[in-house]
């Protein structure tokens, strides 16, 4: 049996001895912690911890150490997962028309720089279908209306459970998804916001901005919920700019900043640098 890195994430009500239950348990148990980080809000009272630990041929496996671990998760109350690093994730990409973060995101899974799996991507117009399947990958065009919405999601929803999809990435999917499909999605659903919220939610956010006579405009990537551009953010990024630039400049800065903040929050996700904090988050970075 190779050795494998693992990632133990959890949060639960805060108090002493936690970070000693967890180290203690896994040193107990020889497992090597090769990094951790815990914080404790003193607003919520919540406790959140990301260990990264490697376990080989010496170690139990995986299941003995995850069944170890429950009575003290048990005892504290915890929220918990042990996350398997070597296992890809299965990102399901969804884009109307605008394609510069669906882009980034084909050129990082590409060159390996964003180790995930892209078994589809999903829009509501044909225009992207071929850089899509240049990269042999399936593109599913499922146009939406207002009439034909419920109907879509369910297509949306079916393809996602029958290709086993872990997490939804909205590329600049100009459609916004019902309570239910967030509910179904709830945690695992990533959209990139051409605006630096809270200001600017909705439609048109550079004109927004522009008409605002900002100094710094940016992007912000967060989870989806039912409450449109509210989500729990996970990353955000910025550029500074003044009064000779024009809407259209607003915009070709923001394809960029768009793409890396996007970026960025996938591959905090994929470590599971992410833990829920009610409606925010704790992003154990790098
Ligand atoms: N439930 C949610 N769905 C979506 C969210 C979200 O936060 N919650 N974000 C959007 C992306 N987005 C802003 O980031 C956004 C996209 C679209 C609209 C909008 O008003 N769309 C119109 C239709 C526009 C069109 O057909 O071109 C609409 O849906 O009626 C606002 C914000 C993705 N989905």
């Amino acid at each position: 049996m190779t050795t494998r890195t693992y990632v133990l994430t959890l949060s639960c009500a805060d108090t002493t001895g936690l970070v000693a239950a967890t180290a203690g348990y896994l040193a107990g148990r020889g497992i090597f912690i090769t990094e951790s980080a815990h914080f404790g809000d003193p607003e919520t009272g919540r406790f959140f911890e990301r260990t990264v630990f490697r376990a080989g041929p010496e170690q139990p496996p995986i299941a003995d150490i995850e069944a170890g671990f429950r009575p003290i998760a048990e005892k504290f109350g915890m929220a918990w997962k042990f996350h398997d690093t070597a296992i890809k994730p299965r990102v399901l990409v969804m884009v109307s028309k605008f394609d510069h973060c669906l882009n980034d995101l084909l050129y990082r899974y590409r060159t390996g720089s964003l180790p995930i799996d892209i078994p589809a991507v999903v829009s509501n117009h044909p225009d992207l279908a071929r850089v899509v399947e240049w990269h042999g990958i399936p593109y599913h065009y499922l146009p939406v209306t207002k009439e034909t919405k419920a109907a879509q999601e369910a297509a949306v929803l079916e393809l996602i459970g029958r290709l086993k999809i872990d997490l939804v990435v909205l590329a600049r999917y100009m459609q916004v998804l019902s309570p239910e499909m967030c509910q179904a999605l709830s945690w695992r659903c990533i959209n990139i916001h051409h605006s630096f919220l809270p200001s600017f939610k909705g439609a048109r956010p550079y004109h927004q901005a522009h008409a605002r006579g900002v100094k710094i405009i940016g992007a912000t990537a967060h989870y989806v919920t039912g409450d449109l551009d509210e989500g729990p953010i996970i990353e955000q990024g910025v550029e500074r700019i003044d009064h000779t630039f024009t809407p259209e400049d607003f915009v070709a800065i923001g394809r960029d900043i768009e793409s890396v903040v996007l970026a960025r929050a996938v591959q905090f996700h994929i470590e599971h640098r992410v833990v829920p904090n009610g409606h925010k988050t704790v992003v154990f970075r790098r």
